[in-house]
């Protein structure tokens, strides 16, 4: 049965940290989901595979230098613990700084994939070897720096599992087109027709289809253009 799961199964991550995964994973709709075997979350402990009493994943760089880097040894020995229920041929991503930049057609991808692992380093990162041994893909959420890879686990776990058939319900489903077409979300109005003094635009009461779809475009247009000209290239550069 768990290996009939699609989605996402694995997380190597330190073991503080599972908790909060589990916890920020709570809520409803990756509860949902998992409670209806749609997608399976698995969280593995490197520092259960330390090999010493003192639990110690990380140790001093060679070379020197401020921080610390973890060892190749735990985490080799956690994704073995778990690869032979993995689907053969399946992604093992780390998540660091020096990764692709995520964005939503690599959550289309991903969320293609029966099986995925995503492996959460912390401190300064994790020993070159393991990176040659094992991980498939580097994924970045973008240039910043986090104290561990848990977080962009989280994210890439949410957005991925929401594109997941069935995952959302019809009313939620819709979300996936309008950003799917490449372009900014168009301004949401719900009641009250007034607020502080502000008014719905007009044309969202005409009961007018066409000319609401016809705005929704525009304005779609319009706050891309101006909050994100990179993506009105790259669509004018795909036609
Ligand atoms: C070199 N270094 C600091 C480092 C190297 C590897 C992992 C980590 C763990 N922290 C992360 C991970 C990912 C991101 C991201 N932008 O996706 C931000 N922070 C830090």
């Amino acid at each position: 049965k768990e290996l009939l799961i699609p989605a996402i199964k694995q997380c190597i991550m330190d073991v503080d940290v599972s908790e909060m995964i589990k916890n920020g994973l709570g809520h409803s709709m990756i509860k949902r989901a998992c409670d209806r075997n749609l997608i399976h979350i698995e969280c593995v402990n490197i520092r259960d595979f330390s090999g010493n009493k003192h639990l110690q994943v990380d140790d001093y760089p060679y070379g020197g230098g401020a921080g610390m880097v973890m060892q190749p040894q735990p985490i080799y020995d956690a994704y073995v613990s778990i690869k032979d229920r993995m689907e053969p041929g399946h992604k093992v991503i780390y998540m660091s700084p020096q990764g692709k930049v995520f964005n939503q057609i690599l959550a289309e991808e991903l969320s293609r994939e029966k099986d995925v692992v995503l492996l959460c380093g912390h401190y300064e990162g994790i020993d070159q070897r393991i990176i040659e041994e094992i991980v498939t893909d580097e994924i970045s959420l973008g240039d910043f720096v986090l104290t561990g890879g848990e977080l962009v686990a989280m994210t890439i776990i949410d957005s991925v599992s929401r594109l997941i058939p069935e995952v959302l319900n019809k009313e939620e489903s819709h979300i996936n087109e309008s950003f799917s077409g490449g372009l900014l979300e168009y301004p949401q109005y719900t009641r009250p027709p007034e607020f502080m003094g502000r008014k719905v635009p007009p044309v969202l009461l005409s009961g007018n289809h066409g000319e609401i779809a016809k705005w929704r475009q525009e304005q779609s247009y319009y706050v891309t253009k101006m909050r994100r000209p990179d993506l009105i290239e790259r669509l004018e550069a795909q036609k």
